[in-house]
């Protein structure tokens, strides 16, 4: 059981107002996008959720617990994976168990059975199992941010958070990584909030849609409502053109059997994405 409350949230840096009262809940299991344009407050609040910056006012409660420091059983996933190049897929996620050993039994590799076999079993969410042994440098970026999730799985988080995930991303690399982000959160019953910068990608795979604007919480709904009236409210006047698929083309969500999809229609559905 893992509901987050946001209550009344305020975070000035100095004269920056980057979040101004934002209210909201996120019940179990919902798999949240945030959006907004560059300095609409998203990393903040992300970062607010994981403790990695503290509340001017107000707060973050998980299951009505304050979130005062960051806790085991909320995962982040950022934009730079910093998954470590030289080791393997495997290693990289079974650094995921760290909260659970020692340093030095994670540097030798002597976690015990159960988190080995949980880093398997989290490459293999990610569609990984097969690459377990290559090593990440010589893996794609998209691949990367994979084995980036499958190191959160290991966390055995109940909270998965992602700032930008897959900004650095092309399309089709960006359509299959939130597949399996989707997939991972739906298969393990995960409570999800993750920052976007493309409406197309955010309509395909989000359930849930929190808009900021200016710090504000400008939107808060669910797909029925998530229409191009609420693309200007979270956008204002920027060129919105290109930014949203037409009706049907990007509603449904991934194939949880291949954790999105690398076929031609859903690339061409990203294909009007915001490009960036
Ligand atoms: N550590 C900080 N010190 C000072 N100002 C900050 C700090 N972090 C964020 N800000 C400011 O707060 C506002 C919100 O920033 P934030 O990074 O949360 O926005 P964002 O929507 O995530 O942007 P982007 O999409 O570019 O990452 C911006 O005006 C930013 O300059």
């Amino acid at each position: 059981m893992s509901r987050i409350t946001v209550d009344g949230l305020t975070k000035r840096f100095g004269e920056t107002v980057a979040l101004d009262d934002v209210s909201f809940e996120i019940p179990q299991g919902e798999f949240a996008i945030v959006l907004g344009v560059s300095g609409s407050g998203k990393s903040t609040l992300l970062r607010c959720m994981n403790a990695l910056e503290t509340p001017t006012e107000g707060e973050i409660r998980i299951d009505e617990t304050p979130v005062t420091s960051p806790r085991d059983d909320v995962a982040m996933i950022f934009q730079q994976h910093n998954i470590i190049d030289q080791m393997s897929a495997y290693s990289n996620a079974l650094t995921g168990s760290l909260n659970r050993n020692t340093f030095l039994d994670s540097l030798l590799q002597r976690q015990g059975e159960a988190d080995k076999l949980q880093a398997l079993d989290a490459l293999e969410t990610v569609g990984l199992l097969d690459q377990a042994q290559q090593s990440a440098q010589r893996m794609s970026g998209g691949q990367q941010q994979r084995v980036g999730i499958a190191r959160a799985l290991v966390q055995d988080p109940t909270i998965l958070l992602a700032d930008e995930p897959v900004a650095s991303l092309d399309p089709g690399s960006s359509q299959q990584v939130m597949g399996y982000l989707r997939t991972a959160a739906r298969e393990r019953d995960l409570s999800a909030v993750i920052s976007l910068h493309q409406v197309n990608l955010a309509r395909k795979f989000g359930e849930r849609f929190i808009g900021l604007r200016e710090g504000e919480k400008v939107f808060d709904g669910y797909r029925d409502e998530f229409d191009m009236d609420v693309i200007d409210r979270i956008y204002g006047d920027i060129d919105t053109e290109g930014m949203f698929a037409p009706e049907g083309e990007a509603a449904d969500g991934p194939d949880p059997s291949t954790g999105g999809s690398d076929d031609a229609s859903t690339t061409r559905a990203t294909d009007g994405g915001t490009g960036q």
